[in-house]
């Protein structure tokens, strides 16, 4: 079995990793860490785990944790892993981000975005952008993998085919992103109260998310050059998920057709994609599950395409695309212990 550790094990993507890594067959958990709740069980936390993982939350201690695991995630605020994180540790253990510290290649971009220090820029080259469909040959071989945020898992996946293919003017990109409240982690923040989100809707970090230059990176990485894009993220009141509508200028003479071989060129095979066409996608048909569904539709009045893709945020968007991560890595089959359907249709 393999040993595996999750720092930052309480908070809503931990919670949602150590359930998925306790129903794995090949995983043993054998170390958890809180800020808050050490010497607490796990399950004394999230009762509705309770027999499926009882461990006792330890006091974190990431050289320590190392030594036990194979494998440790962090699920930590940003800022944090990258004053933890060390070539020593690395030569030991498997070290899986689901914060944002390791997934900006370039430490002045990331110090700019984030308003922090970076604290451990030598580490930035060795780290591989954990977006398995993009990056899975490096991934096999990565000892530092930076899972991506939620926006930017669900924003990519939905737009790289159309890049790839040369289908859309890059200059034209715009993407409309929502997300259920638990995208804004479980630490008390006012805007995350009941009475803040419920029955209201909000665009927020309009011209400045975090998320935008690591979508730009990435679709920059597919181009071969420069993107830009308008990204807009916004709360809406429900639990979990997140839809991306994105907007494209298509290039001249590109035809229904040409989208719809893009998408399946790309993602015919692709496991933990499912493509929708023109019936499109809703939160609802992914919550729980490690599947981006991407629908797309022709708009030949304005010669645009609108993609629109759906992620569950705390699945596919950050602990079942690390668990797909560490399958890649560990050799074991990609989607094995994650789930790929809805447990409940409606
Ligand atoms: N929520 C989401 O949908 C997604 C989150 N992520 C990323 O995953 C990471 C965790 O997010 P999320 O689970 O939402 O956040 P939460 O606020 O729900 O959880 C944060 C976790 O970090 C611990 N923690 C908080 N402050 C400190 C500190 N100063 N030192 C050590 N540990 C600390 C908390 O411990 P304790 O509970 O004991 O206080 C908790 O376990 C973030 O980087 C986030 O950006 C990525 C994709 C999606
Ligand atoms: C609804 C909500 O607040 N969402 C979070 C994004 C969560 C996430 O995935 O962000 P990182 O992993 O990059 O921190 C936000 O907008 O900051």
């Amino acid at each position: 079995m393999l040993q595996c550790g999750v720092i930052g094990a309480t908070g809503y993507a931990g919670s949602a990793l150590v359930s998925l890594l306790a129903a794995h067959p090949k995983v043993e958990i054998t170390y958890l860490a809180s800020h808050s709740y050490a010497g607490k069980r796990f399950s004394d936390i999230y009762p509705s785990l309770k027999g499926a993982c009882d461990l006792v939350l330890q006091e974190e201690d990431v050289q320590e944790a190392s030594k036990l695991c194979s494998v440790l995630f962090l699920a930590l605020p940003h800022g944090l892993a990258s004053s933890k994180i060390t070539e020593e540790i690395l030569s030991r253990c498997i070290i899986i981000d689901l914060g944002a510290d390791y997934r900006l290649k370039d430490s002045s971009v990331y110090e700019s975005w984030y308003k922090t220090e970076h604290g451990s820029k030598s580490l930035l080259e060795q780290s591989v952008y954990g977006l398995c469909e993009l990056h899975r040959d490096a991934i096999v071989n990565a000892n530092l993998i930076a899972n991506p945020g939620c926006y930017t898992t669900c924003s990519i996946l939905t737009l790289a085919p159309l890049l790839a293919e040369g289908l859309v003017d890059p200059t034209s990109l715009i993407i409309d992103s929502a997300s259920g409240v638990s995208g804004a982690g479980r630490s008390e923040k006012i805007d995350s109260l009941f009475c803040e989100c419920n029955e209201s809707y909000k665009a927020y970090g309009v011209t400045n998310h975090r998320h935008t230059p690591e979508i730009e990176q990435e679709l920059s990485l597919i181009l071969g050059s420069d993107v830009l894009v308008q990204f807009t993220p916004h709360l809406v009141p429900m639990n979990r998920g997140i839809l991306s509508t994105c907007y494209a200028n298509l290039k001249a003479g590109v035809s229904e057709a040409d989208i719809e071989s893009a998408y399946h060129k790309h993602y015919g095979n692709e496991p933990c994609i499912r493509l929708m066409g023109s019936s499109l996608p809703e939160t609802r048909f992914v919550r729980g599950t490690n599947i981006c569904a991407i629908g797309w539709k022709f708009d030949a009045r304005t010669r645009r395409v609108i993609a629109i893709g759906s992620i569950d945020n705390l699945i596919k968007g950050a602990a079942g695309q690390a668990v797909q991560n560490m399958n890649i890595r560990c050799n074991f089959e990609e989607t094995l212990g994650l789930p790929l359907f809805v447990s409940n249709p409606l």
